[in-house]
């Protein structure tokens, strides 16, 4: 047997609490940390699987060293700390939690600016009224560059930021911010706008596999049993099956039929359909006069491969 694969998650903050949460969800719940200081755990399900508890910047770091197979971490972070994403890290899954939008934003005063177009004219007159730079605080430095760049705007310089970014034009530290907002109560507090053109990035948690990590077939299909269970909970979760009596199944299949038209999938007298569906089928059967009908919620929905397991297996034997 070759040594465990290595998962880190986060060791503290809203992320952890909800990375532990989908997990056991999954049915894969994280046992209380043991070991050294209390930073590693293990999931009782897949015993194969050394679960690592660090911060959310150094699991970013730790997927691009390749010392940790997989992590859960914001994409926001990973776009930030790993040059070159795409060659160093695969994104196995969107988690659909820790969403985030890092933004530009700048003074609600500031009436006329509405676009990066407005800011760009803005930093050319900045320039040459003051003689300085337009300063932009922020700790997104790598992902500030590239979007003003692509935006043409080229007259500012960044004063790098360790927290309370949106305290810093108050303060006089600087005269813009990009930042991350979830509720967007933080840059109202500073009396700030977002940019209408000015979201870099909507973020959310992902689940991503290291590609430089030292990986072998143990360890690839302890992620395909990983992502098979994870897969199938997220797959279950839209979804709603419903079950009529066997000798209505081709009337309620009629009846249905715009559903299977739309993705709803065929079972033996019955239907699974997307949640959202739902009234319109109770509708549609009623008015055909087929019942009793049973709608029930799955608690996952295997498939028997995993794409994005046989995705990373294809980028790491290859
Ligand atoms: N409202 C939010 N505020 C801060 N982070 C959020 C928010 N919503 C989601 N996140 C995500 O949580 C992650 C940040 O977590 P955390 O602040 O613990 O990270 P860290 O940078 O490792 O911590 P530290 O700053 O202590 O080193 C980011 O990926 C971020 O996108
Ligand atoms: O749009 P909102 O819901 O107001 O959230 C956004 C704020 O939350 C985060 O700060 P946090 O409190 O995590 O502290 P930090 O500065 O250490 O990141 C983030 O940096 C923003 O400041």
């Amino acid at each position: 047997m070759s040594g465990p694969l290595v998962l880190a998650i986060p060791s503290k903050g809203r992320l952890k609490e909800q990375v532990e949460a989908w997990l056991a969800d999954a049915g894969l719940p994280v046992s209380a940390p043991s070991g050294s200081r209390g930073y590693t755990a293990k999931i009782d399900a897949l015993p194969q699987i050394e679960v690592r508890l660090l911060s959310a910047s150094d699991i970013a770091a730790a997927l691009e060293s390749g010392e940790i197979h997989l992590g859960v971490t914001g994409e926001d972070l990973l776009r930030e700390r790993i040059a070159d994403l795409d060659s160093r890290v695969m994104l196995l899954r969107a988690l659909g939690f820790g969403r985030a939008d890092l933004v530009v934003a700048v003074p609600k005063s500031w009436l006329d600016v509405d676009g990066m177009a407005d800011l760009e004219e803005v930093a050319h007159l900045h320039l040459t009224r003051t003689g300085r730079r337009l300063r932009v605080a922020t700790k997104y430095i790598v992902q500030t560059r590239a979007f003003f760049a692509r935006a043409g705007v080229a007259d500012y310089r960044i004063v790098e930021s360790g927290g309370a970014t949106e305290g810093a034009p108050a303060s006089g530290a600087a005269e813009i911010i990009v930042d991350i907002t979830t509720t967007g109560a933080t840059l109202a507090a500073n009396h700030l706008k977002i940019l209408g053109d000015g979201v870099i990035l909507k973020s959310q948690a992902r689940l991503a596999a290291s590609l430089a990590a030292d990986w072998d077939a143990e360890r690839l299909m302890v992620v395909r049993r990983l992502m098979g269970l994870v897969e199938a909970r997220g797959r279950a979760k839209g979804s709603v099956m419903l079950v009529w009596p066997a000798e209505r199944d081709e009337a309620a299949k009629t009846a249905l039929a715009d559903l299977v038209a739309r993705g709803a999938r065929p079972r033996a007298n019955g239907l699974l359909i997307a949640e959202g569906e739902l009234l319109a089928a109770q509708a549609a059967l009623a008015e055909a006069d087929i019942g009793p009908v049973a709608a029930s919620r799955p608690e996952h929905l295997f498939e028997p491969v995993s794409e994005a397991a046989e995705a990373l297996a294809s980028r790491v034997t290859a």
